[in-house]
């Protein structure tokens, strides 16, 4: 039976426990970060990221966020170093942003939502594919990247817009998808500085519909999930 989840009153992240008892478990995400209770590890590597643009395959929307999806069945697009060891490869990126400028991210900074959140999503290639590594502990990497906005003229902003930030300063945590089946088998990599949008953009993100063909229309707006509890997970920084 296919689970009808999603970011409604009825199907919404508070009902997510009653099909994933998970929702519940001990290393759920996103989580709150606060800078201040973080601890420095001088021992956390840059992170590597090599991406092959020339890899992507589809973009398509999952009913849940818009995703670009990446061929993976060779070392193209990858994610060393970091916190983690051996090689992950890229297998897509999505986003999660709200109906205003106010919330949108899963992640929070000391209680601060940003209004999108980029997740660029890796498996470890010492699994055979995603769906196997997805049920392991060290499984999955996800690459956090706040969006934040930027009131420049379009042409500009074009020319600055990146996926990623100049600075790769992040925290590190061991988390979940944060969307059903929120299997815990995520390292959260998250970026302390985040990338900048334009108005524009921000709409067309608001324009796509949760709706499919034929149905009422429903904006997606606001699929993102609150920060769940920490139950004592460290929360590493890359920084001083
Ligand atoms: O928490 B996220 O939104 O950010 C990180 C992230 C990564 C993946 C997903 N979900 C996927 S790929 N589900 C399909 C699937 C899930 C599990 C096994 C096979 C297939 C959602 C998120
Ligand atoms: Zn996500």
């Amino acid at each position: 039976m296919s689970h009808a989840w999603g970011y409604a009153a009825n199907n919404g992240p508070d009902r997510w426990a009653d099909n994933f008892p998970i929702a519940n478990g001990p290393r759920q995400s996103p989580i709150d970060i606060v800078p201040g209770q973080a601890s420095y590890d001088a021992g956390l590597k840059p992170l590597n990221l090599q991406y092959d643009p020339s890899t992507c395959l589809e973009i398509l929307n999952n009913g849940h966020s818009f995703q670009v999806t990446f061929i993976d069945d060779t070392d193209s697009s990858t994610l060393r170093d970091g916190p983690i060891s051996g090689v992950y490869r890229l297998k897509q990126f999505h986003f999660h942003w709200g109906a205003s400028d106010d919330k949108g991210s899963e992640h929070t900074v000391a209680g601060t939502k940003y209004p999108a959140e980029l997740h660029l999503v890796h498996w470890n290639t010492k699994y055979p594919n995603f769906g196997d590594a997805a049920s392991k502990p060290d499984g999955l990497a996800v690459v956090g990247v706040f969006l934040k906005l930027l009131y420049l003229n379009a042409l500009l902003i074009d020319f600055l817009s990146t996926l990623l930030p100049g600075c790769l300063d992040y925290w590190t945590y061991d988390g979940s998808l944060t969307t059903p089946p929120l299997l815990e088998s995520v390292t959260w990599i998250v970026c302390k500085e985040p990338i900048s949008v334009s108005p524009e953009q921000m709409a067309k993100f608001r324009s796509l519909l949760f709706s499919a063909e034929g149905e009422a229309e429903c904006c997606m707006v606001d699929n993102y999930r609150p920060p769940q509890p920490l139950k004592g997970r460290p929360v590493r920084a890359s920084f001083q």
